[in-house]
């Protein structure tokens, strides 16, 4: 997959795509639904923004992404995406009216041969412009336009939205059915207070800063080590809090991976949320606590054998 940052002066290579065109926060089942729609129509596009609209305009707002544009990235060239245009949502973007968007984003800048979009997509300065009014632009400008309806689930709309809610609530597996994969954090591997190791679980912190936060507390976890000699799949148990035990206030995600040795520092991971184990405690001692984790890896292997 390509990925470019820009929509001016491509090569022409980079013309001509048929583009899906949304934030895909999440690529969910209704965004891939989308991908689906413009798949088989010339070399597959997605036409996506960074940071997302809405974090542009509301930047105090708390934090409802469900990945951060790297991950969002990698999920979309699982889906073989080959071009992805990551266009930035800055002053000059974010101020464009809608149809001067398609005359010198879409037809000048990327050339797209096809766009398709979900049935609620809305783009341009003061969101004015609408599925319907992209189609009538295109068959100005001479390209086609496909509009996907809302995908449902036994009846339950599949939306961002209703994932946050379920990720809210610690329901990974309701919010993995309508994602169609794992929920996933994706990230660096940071310092900790290297208590970790003395505990006898070392665990791999990651920071969630900028990222919707999924129920606090203790999950069963799959890990994918993207990089470094030990790059691979793994199971694990991860605490996503505060860690009350000591004090400490600044949410972040802290994974003690099984059966594995080495150095993470600096390593990427992808840990997926598989199941909720039970919400973060502060314990009478660290020999409690110590219990209570080893009591968790036992119930998180048991749900990843399972899995
Ligand atoms: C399976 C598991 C369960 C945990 N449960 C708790 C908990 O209930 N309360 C808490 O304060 N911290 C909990 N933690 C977080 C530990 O306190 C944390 O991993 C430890 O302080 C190491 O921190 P460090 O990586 O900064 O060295 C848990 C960690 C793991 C891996
Ligand atoms: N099984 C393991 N799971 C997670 N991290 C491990 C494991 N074995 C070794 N490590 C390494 O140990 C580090 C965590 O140790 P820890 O004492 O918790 O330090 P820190 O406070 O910096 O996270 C990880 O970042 C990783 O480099």
């Amino acid at each position: 997959m390509q990925k470019y940052t820009h929509w001016t002066g491509l090569p022409e290579t980079a013309r001509g795509a048929s583009v899906a065109m949304g934030n895909f926060d999440g690529v969910h089942l209704g965004h891939q639904s989308v991908i689906d729609l413009a798949r088989g129509k010339g070399p597959l596009g997605v036409v996506t923004f960074e940071p997302h609209p809405r974090e542009f305009f509301a930047p105090d707002a708390p934090p409802f992404r469900l990945m951060n544009a790297e991950a969002r990235g990698h999920r979309l060239q699982k889906l073989d995406v080959e071009r992805l245009f990551e266009l930035p949502f800055l002053g000059e973007l974010s101020g464009m009216e809608a149809d001067v968007f398609v005359r010198d984003v879409l037809v000048a800048g990327l050339g797209v041969a096809h766009v398709a979009v979900g049935g609620d997509f809305r783009f341009g300065k003061g969101r004015k412009g609408d599925a319907q009014m992209l189609a009538d632009l295109g068959r100005a400008h001479g390209f086609d336009v496909t509009i996907a309806p809302l995908l449902h689930i036994d009846g339950l709309e599949v939306s961002s939205t209703a994932i946050r809610k379920a990720l809210a609530e610690g329901r990974p597996g309701d919010a993995a059915a309508m994602l169609g994969h794992l929920h996933r954090i994706e990230g660096e591997v940071i310092h900790g207070e290297k208590r970790g190791r003395a505990l006898g679980y070392p665990t791999a912190n990651m920071s969630v800063h900028g990222l919707h936060l999924p129920r606090l507390g203790v999950y069963a976890v799959k890990v994918d080590v993207l990089s470094g000699p030990q790059a691979g799949s793994y199971h694990g148990a991860a605490s996503l809090g505060v860690r009350p035990m000591f004090g400490d206030n600044t949410p972040n995600l802290e994974t003690f991976i099984f059966d594995f040795e080495g150095d993470l520092y600096g390593k990427h991971l992808s840990v997926a949320l598989v199941g909720y184990l039970r919400p973060e405690m502060k314990f009478d001692g660290l020999d409690a606590l110590m219990a209570q984790m080893a009591e968790d890896c036992t119930r998180a292997r048991d749900i990843l054998a399972r899995a």
